[in-house]
């Protein structure tokens, strides 16, 4: 009885993918044979966890519009990023972002920064937000990514000591980790001591983010699929409820511990937790407890694994290009024999580096920590789109990855890393790559912490470069293994480290 009720359904559902991709007004964009008739083919791309190589390939043969799904499309055209992320537009997240959240029955108020669809409510809940991100709280994040850095260089001295290759990406995701504790709560999770992942907290970022990208292609699956998997001990749902529960009980032990009542003469200087506990405090309903799950929440599953990226993609780099390691060593000495830079560099300090940040800015061009389609829904009304109309309710999107390497924007080199096309006098050429320089997203949805990775960054870099050599483990390949689960992680970079000079300066 069953068998025949689900051919019959599957019958169903195959006839109507035909008829719906016959009468497809969008019939003729190109793409995969199967992405006309169902979401299954670009599931089954997303899950190999390295679309983003098929990604380009697939603009390379089908042109700047390709068919995803039968309802989704992807964009390589510098002409497609401002009537789909520009400020003004209407363009809301798709539904794809909801399989990020606990669904309901499993919430209470459930909502995060990062996945909230509706444009104007995202606004009214990023606004409360902005200040703890901005300029002037950031320098006084400096002292917290300092003590991380020392801890960070006292660990390579230990393995340069011990002539130990090393998994570089996990260590670098263990100094973005305990600086976001420090920022976050003043309390340094203790990555960096012990090198493990403790609590099992990065496997369940994983977890859970590797759930989000498959059953987000299925969003009105998703409370189905996390009430099932919530069944199973280690499923990707507990992964969401341990994250959960890791950062209530962080706010837990400070609130027992550490909270002051009265409001700190330095407010800049004070973490994420002490401020938003005073806002709770002076307007409980508009700034309830939840927002200070959700910042703190935000902050530990959006901002260790991409600053931990980004940090290997710009070391991997400089390891790989020895031309370019020298000249920002060189710009390094140059600085330093004017009396520009601190043992400990300051954010200000690498800012006035124009190597660094041409280094920066090109390893996070190529390899982006986030290398899947930012999706977005066609408004009421429907979009020309590069010249084609798009109807409403169209899932359209961009990829960095994708958009990182369109020829027209960055020349005939763009799979190249060469720092130096940053630093061309001409103007126009800058403003056109800044515009399309997208790892932090783009329009409203910009990212909330580039400020706060981009200190770490920073920072760091100048740092170890100053102080250490870096050299693939023997028998390495250059081209890293890597898994793109949304999240573009290398996958155990092995890296020997050695003292430079008489080591490190602090
Ligand atoms: C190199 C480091 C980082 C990269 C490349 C990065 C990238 C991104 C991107 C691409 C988005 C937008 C995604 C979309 O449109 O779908 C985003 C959003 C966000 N990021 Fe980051 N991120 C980084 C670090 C951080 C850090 C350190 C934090 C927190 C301290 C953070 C917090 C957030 C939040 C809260 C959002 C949601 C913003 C909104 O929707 O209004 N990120 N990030």
């Amino acid at each position: 009885m069953i068998i025949p009720l689900l051919l019959g359904l599957g019958g169903l559902w195959l006839v109507w993918g035909i008829i719906s991709a016959l009468f497809s007004p969008l019939r003729s964009i190109p793409g995969p044979f199967l992405s006309r008739f169902t979401d299954i083919w670009y599931l089954s791309r997303l899950v190999r966890f390295n679309f983003q190589i098929e990604h380009v390939e697939l603009h390379r043969k089908y042109g700047p519009i390709v068919r995803l799904a039968p309802n989704r499309y992807s964009f390589a055209d510098p002409e497609a990023l401002k009537p789909i992320y520009g400020h003004g537009t209407d363009f809301r997240k798709s539904e794809w972002y909801s399989a990020f959240n606990v669904p309901h029955p499993y919430s209470l108020e459930r909502w995060s920064i990062f996945s909230t669809t509706d444009p104007k409510i995202h606004a009214q809940q990023r606004k409360p937000f902005t200040n703890m991100y901005s300029m002037s709280s950031l320098i006084s994040y400096e002292p917290y990514v300092d003590e991380c850095a020392d801890i960070f260089t006292q660990r390579l001295s230990e393995f340069a000591r011990a002539g130990q290759a090393i998994d570089m990406g996990h260590w670098l995701q263990c100094f973005a980790f305990d600086v976001i504790g420090l920022i976050t709560s003043g309390e340094r999770y203790g990555f960096l001591d012990r090198g493990e992942d403790i609590r099992n907290i990065m496997g369940a970022i994983e977890g859970s983010t590797k759930y989000g990208v498959a059953v987000g292609i299925y969003p009105r699956l998703h409370p189905y699929f996390f009430k099932l998997l919530s069944l199973l001990p280690k499923g990707p749902p507990s992964g969401i409820h341990y994250i959960n529960s890791f950062v209530q009980g962080k706010i837990d032990e400070f609130k027992n511990g550490h909270i002051t009542p009265a409001k700190q003469e330095d407010d800049a200087a004070q973490t994420f937790l002490v401020k938003m506990f005073h806002r709770h405090q002076e307007n409980p309903k508009e700034f309830t407890k939840y927002h200070i799950f959700v910042a703190a929440a935000s902050n530990i599953a959006a901002g260790s694994d991409t600053t931990g990226i980004a940090l290997s993609s710009i070391l991997s780099h400089l390891v790989n290009h020895p031309r370019c390691m020298a000249a920002l060593r060189q710009e390094i000495e140059n600085t330093q024999s004017l009396g520009l830079l601190s043992a400990r560099p300051t954010f200000k300090e690498s800012q006035d580096m124009p190597y660094l940040q041409a280094v920066i800015k090109e390893a996070i061009r190529l390899h982006p920590s986030i290398a899947l389609p930012y999706e977005r829904i066609v408004p009421e009304g429907g979009v020309t789109i590069c010249g084609r109309f798009f109807p409403a309710g169209t899932i359209v999107g961009i990829n960095p990855y994708v958009e990182h390497r369109i020829k027209s924007i960055w020349g005939e080199d763009a799979e190249e890393f060469r720092p130096e096309r940053w630093l061309t006098p001409d103007k126009e050429q800058l403003s056109l790559m800044n515009r399309h320089w997208i790892p932090f997203g783009s329009g409203s949805r910009t990212c909330l912490g580039k400020n706060v990775s981009l200190l770490e960054i920073q920072k760091l870099i100048t740092r170890i470069v100053r102080d250490f050599d870096f050299e693939l483990k023997e028998g390495s390949s250059k081209t890293w293994k890597t898994e793109n689960f949304w999240f573009f992680k290398p996958k155990d970079w092995q890296v020997r480290v050695s003292i430079r000079g008489k080591g490190p300066v602090v």
